[in-house]
Formats: structure tokens, sequence, C-alpha cells
């Protein structure tokens, strides 16, 4: 399965954490990520990242057109819902996009560690049928 992996600036941590911690359901799968992204979490784990630019150069379309082509099963996109920096791409682009093809999208832990588990569990095989 593909997988989108974005943060803002204030939940990058978290999303290295997040990586850690559900390395071995991960390293399953193939990762995209806007540039700042993909490379802090290749720093913190052996997971091969393919890294978009980073997200305000344009990093958050590339991935978003990947969804436009269908071609990402699940997106976690750990947003900073109080605080978001003047320069960060807005989340609603890749909302859009996720609801039109029916990709599963968590914006906060609980709900990527609730698709995480899914997956791992097959979950989400459907997407290989209506790909
Ligand atoms: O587009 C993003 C959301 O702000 C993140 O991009 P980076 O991963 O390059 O920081």
């Amino acid at each position: 399965m593909n997988i989108g992996l974005i943060a803002h600036d204030s939940k990058k941590k978290l999303m290295q954490n997040f990586c850690i911690a559900y390395r071995g359901i991960l390293n399953k799968h193939e990762l995209y990520a806007t540039g700042t992204t993909g490379r802090l979490i290749e720093e913190v784990t052996n997971l091969n990242v393919h890294k978009y630019l980073a997200g305000h150069l344009g990093g958050q379309q590339q991935l978003a057109s990947q969804i436009e082509h269908n071609d990402m099963d699940m997106v976690i996109y750990l947003r900073d819902p109080l605080h978001p920096k003047k320069h960060e791409p807005d989340v609603n682009d890749v909302v859009r996009l996720c609801d039109i093809y029916n990709i599963p999208f968590a914006t906060n832990l609980a709900t990527a560690e609730l698709l995480i588990k899914a997956l791992d569990r097959g979950d989400l095989e459907w997407r290989e049928v209506y790909r």
C-alpha cells in the first residue's frame, strides 16, 4: 500500500515518534512524504521514504497529485489546528482529494493509530480492488 505522511512543523516530532513506534508495520509499505517530514522520519528510523519537495515549495501539491491519480491508499497529515505557520499549506486541498477518492485520512494521532492498526490487519485491502 502507498501511505502519505505530512506533518506541520509543530507536529514533526510527533510524526517521528509515530513512525518509530509503528516502523514494523510501515516498513511493509511504500511511504511518501513532503520533503522535510520525510527527511526527519528517515533520520530517526531505518524506513525508506519517497520524498517530495518541501511542502511549501510544492511538495504538498506533488503528494496531492498522487492522490488525484488514485495512487495513495492512506494519508496521515498531522496538522497543527491551533497555530499553523503562515507558510504551511492548507490541509483542505488534501482533505478534499481524499474525500473524492475515498481514501482513509487521519489528522491526529488517535486516528492515525487506528488506521495503521487497521492497515496491518488487512482492513484496507479493498483499496487494491477499487484502486
Ligand atoms: O506541507 C507541509 C505541511 O505544512 C509539510 O511540508 P514539509 O514536510 O516539507 O515541512
